[in-house]
């Protein structure tokens, strides 16, 4: 996917050989609330990269940002990666499917548009067995799987995941990691924005902590727990998001 601010360009000062994907300043303004603030950030091919922070810290609207579906304010996010059939694979956090289709149907649909298998991509993401249940009909975390399965139509090589395990049942949540990690060993260049912290700790190479819009950090989950002396990455979640409070912070809003 391409946009005014997303071109393939193999020549720029942060990135390097293994850069598949590159925001470079980014801020996203809306209206007169600034939602994500001058953010830079690479996403190398053959890791799984995961944002981690705070409800409405704006990871997604971040993801959107890298996907191309919504414009930087200011700032460029550049591709590095083959575009061809699909460049970008992307996970939105609130999957919507056309009713009345099966899933099967579904990915049918987006199969033919990148010449991919569709019964392959439903087995990949463990929905064999509702090949011929509509959307409507599937549950959450089925939808969400079905969601997984358009995102990898085409053997994208940037992979961008949404809160992919949410609502998903511990099973089908490492089921979802695995099949990240494997996308990460083919070479793809996967980022993923997570509440999941112990998974993200165990199978991440690298992760960025955004706080109120900044990405404060980008490290491997081991050196994120030495720079903030801590042990778990909930230790260091905590210090970057100011400890654990009992409200959402929301950015704009006047308190
Ligand atoms: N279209 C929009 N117009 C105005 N504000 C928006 C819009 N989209 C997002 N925001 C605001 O931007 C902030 C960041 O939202 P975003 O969804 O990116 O956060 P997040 O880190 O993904 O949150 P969560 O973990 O809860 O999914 C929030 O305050 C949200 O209300």
């Amino acid at each position: 996917m391409t946009t005014n601010q997303t071109t393939a360009s193999r020549s720029n000062g942060a990135s390097d050989d293994e850069t598949a994907l590159v925001a470079d300043g980014v801020t996203r303004e809306f209206g007169s609330v600034t939602v994500v603030k001058d953010v830079s950030l690479t996403v190398r091919r053959g890791e799984l990269h995961a944002l981690i922070g705070p409800n409405g810290s704006g990871k997604t609207t971040l993801l959107e940002l890298l996907a191309g579906i919504r414009q930087p304010t200011t700032g460029t996010v550049r591709v590095e990666a083959e575009t061809q059939p699909r460049t970008i694979g992307y996970l939105p956090q609130r999957p919507e499917f056309r009713p009345s289709f099966t899933a099967l149907e579904t990915l049918t649909f987006y199969a033919s548009l990148v010449d991919d298998d569709p019964e392959a991509l439903l087995s990949r993401v463990g929905l064999s067995d509702a090949a011929n249940r509509r959307v409507e009909d599937l549950s959450g975390g089925m939808t969400r799987l079905l969601a997984l399965g358009q995102a990898l139509a085409g053997d994208p090589p940037i992979v961008l995941l949404d809160e992919p395990g949410s609502g998903l049942d511990p099973g089908m949540r490492a089921r979802m990691i695995d099949i990240a990690r494997s996308l990460a060993a083919e070479g793809a260049a996967v980022l993923y924005s997570t509440h999941d912290l112990a998974l993200a700790e165990q199978h991440c190479d690298r992760i960025s902590l955004v706080d109120a819009g900044h990405v404060v950090e980008t490290a491997p989950p081991e050196a994120l727990l030495t720079d903030h002396d801590t042990t778990t990455l909930r230790g260091v979640f905590e210090g970057v998001a100011g400890g654990s409070d009992d409200a959402v912070t929301v950015l704009g809003a006047d308190r």
